[in-house]
């Protein structure tokens, strides 16, 4: 039953919007070598644990801005060259909405310079580098290091990555500590890897953040932050680094990953307001079990009115990301009850929040079609 899956839904439609950037191609042609679609030779070393694996560096120094370099299992970076081509030239547009700042108690920060749109896209960004998870724990740490270092000193801007913000005390080497204040988790395949986006690494993580990353499933490794609300001149862009929607000790907890003390607007704010808010948000999650309950025990009236009572509170805790799934439930409820106006309005409502976030470019017939299908399917197919 995938009914109230917390955002599944965003995640099954195209990605959109960067197209205004041209697709290079990710290889000079022109120059073919041994070793292509690569620039530089790969150098591997072989997993400790089980010395049938090994681990490589593939580098491609002339790809988009400043070069990518995969440090991953052969048979991974072979399966993925494709995806490797379907990475954006992302140029720096000259007017582009924000710069970089120094942040009081955050280091460094991304300040907007104009006002920006709710929903807009800020900025695109591409991982330069892309890191097998498994890779540090295989191989021994000088020999890991060497290639973590060959993969950052053949990109083709090297800098934009050893300058990134450092704040993590358990990491030995300079490198691995920019990896792990910045990397973001992602999957390579079907196997999860690191992924490091030099500009959308300076963006600060707010517990009520006024952006949001939206990946292309195509290619997991293209991120675009697109504005939660409007944002004014002066304003720093924020992200959330964790979950949305979680109250402060949840919060916290989720964080100690980042060892950072979070010194956002709504950690730092006076402690009646901070309790409101979780208060809020513990609220918004009970409705959201109990609509759960209330619509597998077939109690539909009761689930829709806990569904009205979730999208009541989702603005003034600003969570717009998850109004979509809400919507979408609505529809489903409706669905139930084969109230087919009610349902095609919510499933409306639900796939044009999506266009408007950026998920999918524009709403066609045959999405409604999924859903009816999905709703249908989760029914057992008892209508
Ligand atoms: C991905 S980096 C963000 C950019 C970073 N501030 C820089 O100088 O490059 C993450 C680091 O920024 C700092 N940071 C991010 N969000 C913060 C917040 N809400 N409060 C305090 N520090 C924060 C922490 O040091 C964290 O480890």
């Amino acid at each position: 039953m995938a009914f109230l899956t917390p955002h599944g839904s965003l995640h099954v439609y195209p990605f959109l919007k960067p197209g205004h950037w041209p697709i290079v191609p990710l290889v000079d042609s022109s120059k073919p070598t041994s070793y292509s679609p690569w620039t530089h030779a790969p150098i591997c070393e072989v997993s400790a644990a089980d010395p049938s694996k090994k681990y490589c560096v593939y580098t491609n120094s002339r790809h988009g801005r400043r070069g990518i370099s995969l440090l991953a299992k052969p048979e991974v970076a072979a399966d993925n060259t494709g995806l490797l081509d379907e990475y954006l030239n992302v140029t720096a547009p000259e007017d582009e909405p924000f710069k970089i700042v120094d942040i009081p108690g955050k280091g460094k920060g991304v300040v907007a310079t104009r006002h920006i749109k709710r929903y807009d896209t800020i900025m695109l960004d591409y991982s330069v580098l892309l890191i097998d998870m498994a890779f540090a724990a295989e191989v021994p740490a000088e020999k890991g290091y060497k290639l973590l270092h060959r993969a950052v000193d053949g990109l083709s801007d090297p800098e934009s990555v050893r300058n990134l913000g450092q704040s993590n005390g358990l990491a030995k080497d300079p490198i691995e500590n920019v990896l792990r204040t910045n990397g973001f988790h992602t999957m390579l395949g079907d196997e999860q890897h690191m992924a490091l986006y030099p500009v959308v690494s300076r963006i600060n993580h707010a517990c009520k953040p006024n952006a949001y990353t939206r990946f292309s499933p195509k290619s997991l490794q293209v991120v675009a932050i697109s504005a939660v609300r409007d944002i004014q001149p002066g304003e720093e862009i924020t992200i959330s680094y964790i979950t949305l929607g979680k109250t402060t000790p949840e919060r916290h907890q989720a964080l100690k990953l980042w060892s950072f003390t979070c010194a956002c607007d709504l950690c730092t704010a006076p402690p009646s307001e901070i309790a409101a808010s979780d208060a809020r948000r513990s609220k918004i999650e009970l409705l959201r079990d109990q609509a759960i309950d209330a619509f597998q025990a077939g109690k539909s009236y009761q689930a829709l009115r806990l569904t009205r009572q979730i999208l009541n509170l989702l603005p003034t805790e600003e969570l717009f990301p998850m109004y979509a799934e809400q919507y979408e439930n609505m529809a489903r409820i409706y669905f139930v009850l084969r109230d087919k106006e009610n349902a095609y309005k919510y499933a409306k409502l639900s796939l044009d929040t999506l266009v408007e976030q950026g998920y999918l470019d524009r709403v066609r017939p045959e999405y409604y079609e999924r859903m009816w299908q999905k709703f249908f399917q989760e029914e057992g197919g008892r209508f």
